[in-house]
């Protein structure tokens, strides 16, 4: 291993000779140390060294305090600790504590190398791990993207291992979850930032004029056709395209956009040629795409290429540890907005609004909030939660909504919910949705819950 300063520990001076010679040979740089005092110096001083290998029995001391010190302060080496001969408790204890590895006496040479290979790679492991848990603590939002719930880390660590990518991308999640908000992130932290991001509603264009929008058109193509029009695959050329509510798309333009994801062309309507573009490919549905697929509604290919990377963005109910920090975010985004500062809300209201389940997600948070920023009014912000649960429910009804409801996460969440209410009491919760506790076991098992 060549350029890897390795600390050596060996209180007798033949063997320290001897090993520090064989490393040598193979290229390690050896900082060659007695005692676990010289050897706790030598690792101070020099931030080079990323390896130790050290002996157990050390004078006074033995490697294991050695070892506690280094792990205790987090010094980034791998390490390895010889044991003397069937000591295997010695062993044990060592890798407890933190050891890569170890190597029991006498050893041989090949085996050394081995062990001292393994700490090495063990310890880059740890130290990429650890700059990306630090990346991460640090993030509590990527962007725009508030968030720091477990499962809102989880979109974050996808996000930015698919940035430097042009794989496909499928987000899916509920209306108001901010699906368009982690496209924006995705462009934003991906080599493509400096070009285009160009967002298309693909359920808001008229149909008859949405393979012109999208693909673009030569002059004279359709009727009112009086230049060529450049579609939004065009404009993105570079950047990233994001079509959102993908679902909508006719079953013509879901082959196009399919030729396009496997071939890298498009051919704009009214021209005979091919254009090929470089575009990276963001869709967004809040339907269940596969679902769609399942009736027929959209092309089985298509939903593979898109889906290559899928991104769930996760309803505010299912994060309401960020409730909290959303309020502030918003706050502080109308205050700069509306010039003027908002009165603090009250802990009535904010007990309100941290259990409020968000059907709307975080587009309705932000409503709320921006309205209390215009009339500072408590009441009205509350009432108008009241008006929207209560339009869910009219006397014993359920009343479904218009837009109908994905009934697997629907099931999913009112399990969920019933139990956080009866504090994990199956029977209580059973009793809660007028469910036989066998009826209520077996769809926690369907779900996983
Ligand atoms: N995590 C978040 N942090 C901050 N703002 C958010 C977050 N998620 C959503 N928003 C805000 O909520 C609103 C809705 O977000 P967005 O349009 O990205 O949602 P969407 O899932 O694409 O919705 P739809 O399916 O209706 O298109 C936007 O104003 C966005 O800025």
């Amino acid at each position: 291993m060549e350029n890897v300063h390795i600390l050596l520990v060996e209180d007798d001076t033949a063997q320290n000779e001897l090993i520090a010679a064989m490393l040598g040979a193979e290229g390690f740089t050896v900082t060659a140390t007695f005692s676990v005092e010289e050897a706790i110096v030598a690792l101070k001083a020099d931030n080079r060294i990323s390896l130790i290998f050290s002996d157990w029995k050390l004078g006074q001391l033995s490697g294991l305090e050695l070892l506690e010190f280094t792990r205790k302060n987090n010094f980034p080496v791998g390490i390895v600790i010889a044991t003397a001969y069937g000591s295997i408790d010695h062993a044990a204890l060592a890798i407890e504590k933190g050891a890569d590895d170890y190597l029991a006496k006498p050893f041989q040479r090949q085996e050394l190398l081995l062990a001292l290979a393994k700490a090495n790679k063990a310890n880059q492991l740890r130290l990429t791990n650890q700059t990306l848990n630090n990346q991460l603590s640090q993030q509590d939002s990527m962007v725009d993207l508030i968030g720091s719930a477990p499962c809102m880390q989880k979109v974050f660590q996808r996000i930015e291992k698919v940035a430097s990518t042009n794989a496909t991308v499928l987000i899916s999640g509920e209306s108001g979850t901010g699906k368009e908000l982690a496209a924006r992130a995705l462009h934003k932290v991906s080599p493509r930032k400096n070009s285009p991001f160009i967002a298309i509603n693909c359920g808001a264009i008229p149909e008859s004029i949405a393979e012109a929008e999208l693909f673009g058109a030569k002059k004279g193509a359709f009727t009112g056709a009086n230049q060529d029009k450049l579609g939004k695959f065009a404009a993105a050329d570079g950047g990233t395209l994001f079509l959102d509510e993908v679902a909508e798309l006719s079953p013509q333009l879901q082959t196009k956009l399919l030729r396009f994801l496997q071939e890298g062309v498009i051919t704009p309507l009214g021209c005979h040629q091919e254009v090929a573009l470089d575009v990276r490919v963001i869709a967004a549905s809040h339907k269940q795409l596969l679902a769609q697929v399942e009736e027929g509604l959209f092309r089985e290919d298509l939903y593979y290429r898109l889906n290559v990377v899928p991104i769930h963005m996760p309803a505010l109910r299912e994060r309401s540890e960020d409730i909290g920090k959303l309020i502030h975010y918003f706050k502080d985004k109308f205050s700069q907005q509306y010039g003027g500062s908002i009165e603090p809300l009250s802990a009535h209201t904010l007990k309100q609004l941290l259990s409020y389940p968000w059907p709307g997600n975080v587009r309705q948070l932000s409503n709320c909030i921006e309205r209390y920023a215009l009339l500072g009014d408590e009441d009205e912000l509350l009432e108008s939660l009241t008006h929207e649960n209560g339009q869910l429910q009219q006397g014993d009804q359920y009343i479904l909504p218009s837009e109908g409801i994905d009934w697997h996460q629907f099931e999913r969440d009112i399990l969920l919910q019933s139990l956080k209410r009866c504090e994990n009491n199956k029977t209580a919760a059973a009793k809660l949705l007028g469910l036989s506790y066998k009826a209520f076991l077996y769809r926690l098992e369907k779900h996983q819950i």
